[in-house]
């Protein structure tokens, strides 16, 4: 077995069983001059094996055939591996060896909890036709396809209709929107003479996001079909104020908005008036929170007391100590409507405090949840490998979405799959065409993107049939967008109720679903912290999200090419796709960069978890080396641009300075959420990061949205 001679034959190694079979064949054409040797490998590797080793020799179209036993030690044995797969798995023949299976850590055995989930019935046994409604919204909606109503509506909809103030919490994609929106538009349509455009706003819904508002303002303008004088308007930031200005010049009846917006328009336009405002909806209403909005949704509510009473109303699928201080401050004798009846008994009582540990999480009863433990080194590659595995299955594309903890992360990855759906892989050699990916349609939705490619993407994406949407935590709330079948969450961002909103993005309102979580073998701790929160998952071994790329290689005639082997492992073919990758980001300058920042800002991410998860997602489990081949990249960037090195000797010096951001802080830098009125002059700030080993990195990373 002598890899160092320059022969021209090509090795095949083929380990099955006991033995390693070294296959040498002709190559095609003449043998002349020095010879390279090409070699693959097959089958399991075993330390010690029997040899047979066939040559063809010369050119001479006979095969000799030599027949040896020999013995190797260990060492000699993973030398030659290392040496057989580093030649087959560099395809495009850079000389550069992506060892994706080795020297990862060990993926641990997770105990499995038994686990009381908490369940809540969708549907109820009531329908529309049984509330007090205006007929035309009747036939109206039941020709839209609505006519049962959901357990949540069903509560919810005659207490409002009473004009009641209300807390509502009912699981995602139980139909709150209509569980508002529809008592909103009862009553606005009952008032005698008719509303004008010129009475201004008379209802205010709140909601966190850009796309979440122009969604309730899509199901105000379907429910106001019949009521043509209500006019619904929508300000989210984005759009020019001065077009919003004048919008609302010319009369909008129910506004939908992001907060900081209503409060721009607030300060900055004279002709919004608040005074007829009989109707508030903060939905969302922990979100808001969470965002760092408190002051300007109190600010809200303050202006709309000073008028006379008019109803309130707090929604979300979780709730948190701060929704109970909102509610307590802007809500007037509440009604709580809680769909799940575990929670509805408990609530009556009135020392309930919503706090997370003491509300349920309730998950919708068809959704699959599964997890898969994957070292960081293998994290591209099996994230790509399951998403084209479910592009291609049964023949019938699927929509998928994942969250990533990043706009840099989003970027880096949606270019990078939009180079392997869509573009010839060139090196001086040969085109490499990766047809098979150019299956699935591929789509990005974060903060950094201008307001009419998100808008664009947003609606593309809730349209087509197929796809996968990479975006950050910005759509995690409320989105409803249809026939969704997988959620993927390539990083959590620790809390249970994020979990439970991003995999609330399918199975909604009763249909099917599934949810896909990515750990580290580091971060198992985490399963445990979602089973004490009565969430179950199912694990998933990352073998079989890897297989279907070796179906996928065998499929792409590239790999057919005669000057190339074709991977006969799933380990050949996701070191194969490792190396495309690799390649791709190595030989282009802005996919570089691109690949650089997205692992700088995972690693800002990843050292804001709260600390009550430090012991499960610490930056200083990351392993950079490896963490940067989950960015393609062939080395961790604290070598590049952008980080600067100190000696290690200075780390401890330094410790106290390592203040993670919190996560209040943090979202509030988060500009599209601000509604656009974040000032410019923002404050360039540094924090550090201490990365484990030997390098202590400086960086300014808050002039980024993380988001
Ligand atoms: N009575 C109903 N019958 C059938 N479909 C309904 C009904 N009510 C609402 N829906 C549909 O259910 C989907 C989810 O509704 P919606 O977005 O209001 O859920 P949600 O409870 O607000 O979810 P989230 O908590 O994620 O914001 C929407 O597509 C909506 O059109």
């Amino acid at each position: 077995m002598t890899q160092e001679t320059e022969d021209d034959i090509q090795l095949n190694i083929n380990i099955g069983g006991d033995h390693l079979f070294l296959e040498a064949k002709e190559r095609r054409g003449a043998v002349r001059g020095n010879r390279r040797i090409k070699v693959r490998r097959t089958g399991n590797l075993k330390a010690s094996e029997n040899l047979e080793h066939k040559h063809s020799g010369g050119s001479e179209k006979k095969t000799n055939v030599i027949s040896q036993e020999v013995k190797f030690t260990e060492q000699q044995h993973h030398r030659n591996i290392h040496h057989a797969v580093g030649k087959t798995a560099d395809p495009l023949s850079t000389g550069v060896i992506s060892s994706l299976f080795k020297n990862n850590p060990e993926i641990p055995k997770i105990d499995r909890m038994k686990v009381d989930t908490v369940k809540e019935e969708v549907f109820s046994t009531k329908f529309l036709q049984d509330l007090p409604l205006h007929p035309f919204m009747i036939s109206s909606l039941t020709q839209q396809g609505f006519s049962q109503l959901t357990t949540v509506q069903m509560m919810a909809i005659p207490h409002l209709l009473l004009g009641r103030d209300a807390l509502i919490k009912s699981q995602t994609g139980s139909g709150k929107t209509l569980a508002y929106s529809i008592p909103i538009i009862q009553r606005l349509q009952e008032i005698t003479p008719h509303t004008k455009r010129t009475d201004g706003p008379l209802a205010v819904i709140i909601v966190p996001t850009r796309e979440l508002a122009l969604q309730s303002f899509e199901t105000f303008q379907k429910l106001v079909k019949p009521f043509s004088w209500i006019v619904p308007g929508c300000l989210t930031g984005g759009e020019k104020r001065k077009a919003e200005k004048a919008r609302i010049r010319k009369g909008i009846n129910i506004l939908v908005c992001t907060p900081g917006r209503l409060i721009d328009h607030i300060q900055h336009t004279n002709s919004l008036t608040l005074d007829k405002v009989k109707y508030l909806v903060l939905d969302e209403a922990d979100r808001l929170l969470e965002l760092g909005y408190e002051k300007d949704v109190s600010q809200i509510v303050a202006a709309l007391h000073q008028q006379e009473h008019h109803q309130t109303v707090l929604l979300s699928a979780t709730l948190s100590p701060g929704v109970e201080w909102l509610a307590g401050m802007s809500l007037q004798n509440p009604e709580r409507i809680y769909a799940s009846p575990e929670e509805s008994s408990r609530n009556k009582k009135d020392d309930f405090v919503a706090q997370e540990s003491k509300s349920d999480f309730v998950i919708p009863v068809n959704l699959k949840q599964h997890f898969v433990i994957t070292p960081c080194k293998l994290r591209l590659v099996t994230l790509i490998s399951f998403l084209l595995g479910k592009q291609k299955s049964k023949g019938k594309p699927c929509k998928m979405i994942v969250f990533l903890s990043t706009q840099d992360s989003v970027q880096f990855h949606y270019m990078l799959l939009k180079f392997l759906s869509s573009t010839t892989i060139s090196n001086d050699k040969n085109d490499v065409n990766v047809d098979d990916l150019s299956q699935f349609q591929i789509f990005q939705l974060h903060g950094q993107m201008d307001h009419k490619e998100r808008t664009a993407a947003f609606q593309k994406f809730s349209k087509t049939c197929s796809g996968v949407l990479l975006c950050t935590d910005v759509a995690s709330r409320g989105l409803d967008l249809p026939k969704v079948e997988w959620i993927v969450q390539y990083t959590t961002l620790g809390s249970t109720t994020d979990y439970i909103h991003r995999v609330g993005r399918t199975a909604r309102v009763g249909s099917m679903g599934n949810a896909l979580l990515f750990l580290m073998p580091s971060e198992t701790g985490y399963i445990k912290v979602l089973n004490e929160n009565k969430i179950s998952l199912e694990e998933v071994a990352m073998s079989d999200l890897l297989k279907p790329l070796l179906l996928l290689v065998h499929s792409m005639p590239q790999f057919t090419d005669t000057k190339r082997q074709t991977p006969h492992t799933v380990e050949e073919a996701a070191t194969f796709l490792q190396n495309v990758c690799e390649n791709h980001v190595h030989h282009n300058s802005d996919m570089k960069s691109l690949a650089i920042k997205a692992f700088q800002s995972f690693v800002r991410a990843y050292s804001t978890y709260p600390t009550s998860l430090k012991s499960i997602f610490h930056v200083k489990n990351l392993h950079l080396g490896h963490l940067a081949k989950s960015f393609a990249l062939r080395e961790a960037p604290s070598h590049m641009s952008g980080i600067q090195v100190k000696p290690a000797v200075k780390r401890k010096k330094h410790q106290d300075r390592l203040q993670p951001q919190s996560k209040k802080k943090r979202m509030q830098e988060m500009s599209e959420f601000s509604g656009g009125i974040v000032s410019s002059s923002k404050k360039r700030k540094e924090i550090i990061i201490y990365f484990p080993g030997e390098y202590l990195c400086s960086s300014e990373f808050l002039d980024r949205d993380i988001y």
